[in-house]
């Protein structure tokens, strides 16, 4: 089928696929910050989550999963956010993908790389465009920090480190689920992509050591440890953990300076992304601003789809760190998923054999740029949640 057309002037109409936490405490009401998109209607495997939403939402139309082929026959929606558990992505997305739908597809993409393969082959056989919902791309302080790194402020970028710890309830759905589920796919996501963006390169081998706390009853590695060697004897760390308090910080540091990020992935009320800059022996603070994540990040995409931006764009090549080229026009970023469960899944590779993988050499592409930067007030919370499990514990 083609690539649903949503007329200038017209909002992108979204179904919401799984009603969790995220859905009903950040995305949806994400979106009333924005001017081109809207909700009209919900996928839900809970007919009480269906009936109360609808209500909350002024009357969207309500799906099961059983009805999902239906769903897709009708003319409710133009677009999709699927927010389901990370090995329940492809089943939704592929599906509506060929059907002409534009997908707004939650991190990580999917859990294997084949599944990552077939959600992206079908988005180019109808042309229906997919975005993997990195909210940090559309975060202005993220933006900044990448573009002071890409134009040399702080010469050449050497290491990265991250520490990106949620204590995790273990009622949540992460916590028995296996390696897909833990703290790799969730929370490794997002030091695995800041890194890549920031040294512009992908990794060429990972090493990883993986704990079970003895207190917790999870079913894999709640904390583990993370090396990623890149190109140039560039080199990346990150830990990432279920077991032990909130802690989300980076460290870039490159031959005349670095930056440290903290907050550097969450969102909410008052966390703004904020950074120190010592450059040269001189520190600076910078505050960023809270913005909405989630509605930045659909303006952002339901403007691609008005647009109708060519989906080729999605993957440009990126300069080398110090290189003197142009950079194209990037636009979504449904190659970067791939290329960040790549990665995932090589982590899971060596806790498995506790050898360091090796990783196929591949050409960078840029992804994340000023235009897709957003700076909506945060959305007030939702006067009720139902049925939604906190994934932090309290
Ligand atoms: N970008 C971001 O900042 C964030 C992204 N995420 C991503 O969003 C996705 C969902 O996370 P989150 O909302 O926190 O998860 P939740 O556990 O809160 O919700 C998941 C929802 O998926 C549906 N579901 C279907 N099958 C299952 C199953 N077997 N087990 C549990 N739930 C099921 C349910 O919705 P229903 O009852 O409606 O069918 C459920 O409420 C994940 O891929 C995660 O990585 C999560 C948090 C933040
Ligand atoms: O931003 C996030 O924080 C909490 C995690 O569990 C979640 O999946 C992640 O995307």
């Amino acid at each position: 089928m083609p690539a649903k057309i949503v007329a200038e002037g017209n909002k992108v109409r979204y179904a919401v696929v799984a009603a969790g936490s995220i859905s009903q405490e950040a995305w949806m009401p994400g979106v009333g910050q924005t001017t081109n998109s809207s909700i009209t209607a919900i996928i839900t495997s809970d007919p009480e989550k269906g009936r109360e939403l609808s209500k909350l939402y002024g009357g969207l139309k309500y799906y099961s999963y059983e009805e999902f082929d239906q769903a897709l026959k009708e003319d409710t929606f133009d677009a999709l956010y699927i927010a389901t558990p990370n090995w329940m992505h492809r089943q939704f997305a592929e599906p509506a993908l060929l059907a002409g739908f534009h997908v707004l597809l939650e991190k990580p993409m999917e859990v294997t790389e084949d599944d990552c393969k077939a959600i992206n082959a079908a988005a180019e056989k109808s042309g229906a465009k997919l975005m993997i919902a990195y909210r940090l791309h559309c975060e202005p302080s993220t933006v900044e920090i990448v573009n002071r790194v890409r134009r040399g402020d702080i010469g050449d970028p050497r290491m990265f480190n991250s520490t990106f710890v949620i204590p995790l309830d273990e009622k949540n759905h992460r916590a028995k689920n296996g390696y897909h589920a833990g703290p790799v796919p969730d929370m490794g996501t997002y030091p695995i992509n800041a890194c890549r963006t920031i040294f512009g390169m992908e990794p060429i081998e990972v090493f990883a050591v993986g704990t079970k706390t003895p207190t917790k009853d999870f079913n894999f590695h709640d904390t583990v440890s993370v090396t990623l060697k890149f190109p140039n004897e560039r080199v990346a760390h990150f830990l990432v953990s279920y077991s032990a308090t909130l802690v989300n910080r980076y460290t870039v540091v490159g031959t005349q300076g670095e930056f440290n990020v903290d907050p550097c992935f969450v969102y909410g009320p008052g966390v703004g992304i904020s950074y120190t800059s010592t450059i040269d022996g001189k520190t600076e603070t910078h505050k960023g601003p809270v913005v909405d994540h989630f509605g930045g990040q659909t303006d952002y995409f339901s403007k691609c789809i008005i647009e109708e931006r060519p989906q080729s764009q999605t993957d440009t090549k990126v300069r080398n760190i110090g290189e003197d080229s142009i950079y194209n026009e990037p636009i979504l970023k449904a190659g970067t998923g791939w290329r960040d469960v790549r990665v995932i899944v090589a982590v899971k590779r060596a806790l498995e054999t506790g050898q360091p993988q090796k990783l196929e050499e591949i050409e960078s592409r840029r992804h994340m740029t000023e235009d897709q930067v957003r700076k909506f007030n945060l959305a007030k919370p939702p006067s009720k949640v139902i049925n939604a499990a906190a994934p932090i514990k309290n």
